[in-house]
């Protein structure tokens, strides 16, 4: 017992760490845990005192037991056993498959990262990028059911969208959004997941994988959980509003219980600048249609941006504005009666959103340019003139200055920075790759009203 053993060093080595760890996970990281759990618990109960739409019980639950909770859902055990015969494998790899999906769709959620520190990160970076302008939210939100679980839907400009968005609604409450696949990659994916997002596979996708994120969307939307849907389903590339995916729209209908409403709530956003305008248009002209933005390029921009900033040299990309729209309560959609609710419900969202597009002098400006225009004069002109079109028919319409001269050259002067145009007194010259730039700026005013015949 009290004899002297002798053993090699990296013996002892091994054998200390394998003690530190067995000590750190039975004692240390429970209460490590336990103490950051007491912290969160802490900070929900405050928060949920200021927030209009308290943080629901569902979305701070073990990420594990959801998944759990999923998986054993009758309508995802019933599609193991469909998927298992379809493919003819064994039911215990199908029930692998939805379980590997679940993982792979249902996030966590940490109040202390997106409230402490996401929050605090996305008003810095909105405020010091743009003058951020904000209209209709209180008229939006103030007659919504306080049972009702919202869906806050927003056309897709940019990667700022979510973080400006889900920083001005902030005060009211957190938000799950609906997260492209592009996302799942580390570090973005397990930090997206505490912030709340659910991943959505875009494509390559099967009954079964339907199924299991289908029952997510709708066990989180009958639990209440606040959620933000691009329905759109990815960025416009031509500046232009696009056609509604149905997908998380139908699943929401489908399982829609009368004693819950769920209420849609439009938000339009647009940018002076979208930070990967030239990107998109690429995007828009490639076949695959999809976006090279590659990380490297992502902080090439980045350091630039700091140099800039460092020397004083930086300034603001112009208005980022932000406007919501007339609610859509569910129940009341549905009630009178549709053939095609899902479709129906896609085609009213976007109306609503183009309803309320915050018109910015940069885009009507770059709609004179698109027209033709290559005179000052004229293009202020037309931007008074479109701009007291847009206010009558009930669109935000933002000046920096009153006189329309002096907002058109803030503008000209925002393209002329770029290199996008140049200026020799009054007379503007547009270089021919800038001209989709132009035209993209053009496409983001509102819809054009189709003339009666
Ligand atoms: C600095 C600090 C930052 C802080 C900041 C914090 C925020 C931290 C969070 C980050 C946030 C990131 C945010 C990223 C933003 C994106 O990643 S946007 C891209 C991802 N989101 C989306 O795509 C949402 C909208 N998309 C959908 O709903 C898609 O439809 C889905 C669900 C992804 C599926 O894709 P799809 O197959 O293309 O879908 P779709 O053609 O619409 O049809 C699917 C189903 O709809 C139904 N359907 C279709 N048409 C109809 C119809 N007419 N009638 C009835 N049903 C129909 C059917 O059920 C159909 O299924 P099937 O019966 O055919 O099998
Ligand atoms: O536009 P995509 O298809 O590249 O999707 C990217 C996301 O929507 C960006 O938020």
């Amino acid at each position: 017992m009290f004899r002297t053993v002798e053993m090699p060093i990296w013996a002892l080595v091994l054998l200390l760490v394998f003690a530190a760890v067995t000590f750190a996970s039975h004692f240390l990281f429970p209460s490590v845990r336990w103490f950051f759990r007491k912290r969160a618990e802490r900070l929900v109960a405050r928060l949920n005192i200021r927030l209009k739409r308290p943080i629901q019980p569902f979305k701070l639950a073990r990420r594990t037991d959801t998944i759990n909770r999923l998986i054993h859902d009758p309508a995802v055990a019933q599609a193991v056993i469909d998927f298992a015969r379809e493919r003819g494998i064994p039911e215990d790899v199908a029930y692998e498959t939805a379980r590997r999906y679940a993982r792979e769709i249902v996030p966590g959620f940490s109040a202390l990262l997106y409230f402490g520190i996401a929050m605090k990160l996305a008003r810095w970076t909105s405020r010091s990028l743009y003058r951020v302008r904000v209209s209709g939210e209180e008229e939006a939100l103030a007659a919504i059911d306080p049972k009702a679980t919202v869906i806050y839907v927003l056309n897709h400009r940019s990667n700022m969208d979510y973080v400006l968005v889900t920083w001005l609604a902030a005060r009211q409450t957190a938000l799950a959004y609906a997260v492209g696949e592009w996302a799942r990659r580390w570090p973005l994916g397990p930090l997206i997941r505490a912030l709340g997002g659910y991943f959505v596979r875009r494509k390559d996708l099967n009954s079964l994988y339907r199924k299991v994120l289908a029952r997510y969307v709708q066990i989180a939307t009958a639990n209440g959980v606040t959620q933000a849907v691009f329905p759109e389903g990815r960025l416009s590339r031509d500046g232009a509003l696009q056609p509604a995916k149905l997908g998380i729209l139908s699943y929401i209908i489908d399982d829609h219980d009368p004693a819950r409403d769920v209420v849609f709530v439009p938000v339009a956003v647009n940018y002076e600048r979208v930070l990967e305008d030239r990107v998109l248009i690429a995007a828009d002209q490639d076949v695959t249609r999809s976006v090279g933005l590659r990380w490297y390029t992502v902080a090439r921009y980045v350091w630039r941006h700091a140099q800039l900033r460092l020397t004083g040299r930086f300034t603001r990309f112009g208005y980022a504005a932000v406007s919501f729209g007339r609610p859509i309560s569910l129940h009341r959609f549905l009630w009178q009666g549709r053939t095609d609710a899902a479709a129906d419900l896609g085609t009213a969202l976007l109306e609503r959103i183009d309803e309320v597009l915050p018109v910015l002098p940069l885009a009507l400006v770059c709609e004179a340019l698109a027209q033709g225009a290559r005179d000052v004069a004229v293009v202020a002109a037309h931007l008074e003139r479109r701009s007291e079109y847009f206010r009558d028919t009930g669109h935000p319409v933002y000046h920096a200055l009153r006189a329309p001269r002096d907002t058109a050259m803030v503008a000209l002067r925002m393209l002329e920075v770029r290199k996008a145009i140049t200026l020799t007194d009054d007379r503007i010259t547009i270089p021919d790759p800038w001209l989709p730039v132009i035209q993209y700026y053009a496409r983001t005013l509102p819809t054009p009203e189709i003339p009666e015949t």
